[in-house]
């Protein structure tokens, strides 16, 4: 399979160094001060490699920029009620790319997806939840067929070591990547870099 793939959730150098030596096309920082995630002090190893994501939650301007000069980053995740206009700032007038996360668990969560064409380089679907993010749920992935849009995205929430099968059967035009996290973690922001390299070896045999 094809697909990009992106660690999230991320806060220890060595950690993330061994992630990146993986071959993982993306690493995300997560910049919500409720996450158990959350990023508190830079790590002392940042990829050279991988993209660098950071995460963010309804957050202002300023403070998106301060993280994404501060971290160098290629790409901002937005998990909140961002608007498009929003994204289309950052990313026109700031030149960064813009993920716009969808949070999916009927028809409307879908049809949400249409006023953004254009203004978001990616999006990232996953589950509903009060946490907004970094669960281990699963949604229902038959949403996805109604999914028409021409943005390519990232499917997410609750990707697990057993998920490789599923995924390799899950066909979508605009399917580009893959998104894991707390299923694949020791303890929140740290990730099992042999369950990664495993379920990555299955994903590509
Ligand atoms: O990871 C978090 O703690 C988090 C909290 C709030 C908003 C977003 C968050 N993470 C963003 C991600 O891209 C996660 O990888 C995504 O939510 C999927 O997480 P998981 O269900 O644990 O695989």
């Amino acid at each position: 399979m094809n697909l990009l793939v992106k660690v999230c959730g991320m806060t220890d150098g060595e950690n993330i160094r061994r992630v990146e030596e993986l071959g993982v096309d993306f690493i995300g920082f997560v910049f919500y001060p409720r996450s158990p995630r959350f990023v508190y002090q830079m790590p002392d190893y940042l990829p050279r490699r991988a993209r660098r994501i950071g995460v963010f939650v309804n957050e202002t301007k300023e403070t998106v920029l301060t993280y994404a000069d501060r971290f160098e980053l290629d790409y901002v995740q937005l998990h909140g009620k961002e608007s498009p206009l929003y994204c289309q700032s950052l990313r026109k007038s700031h030149g960064l790319k813009v993920i716009k996360a969808f949070h999916l668990a009927t028809p409307r969560n879908v049809a949400a997806t249409e006023a953004y064409h254009g203004t978001c380089d990616y999006f990232l679907f996953e589950s509903k939840t009060p946490q907004l993010g970094g669960t281990g749920r699963q949604f229902d992935w038959s949403l996805l067929h109604r999914y028409a849009g021409r943005t390519p995205f990232f499917l997410s929430g609750g990707l697990n070591a057993g998920s490789a099968n599923a995924i390799r059967q899950f066909h979508h035009p605009q399917l580009a990547g893959i998104d894991l996290n707390s299923r694949f973690e020791t303890t929140p922001g740290l990730k099992d870099v042999e369950r990664l390299r495993g379920f990555l070896q299955e994903l590509t045999q």
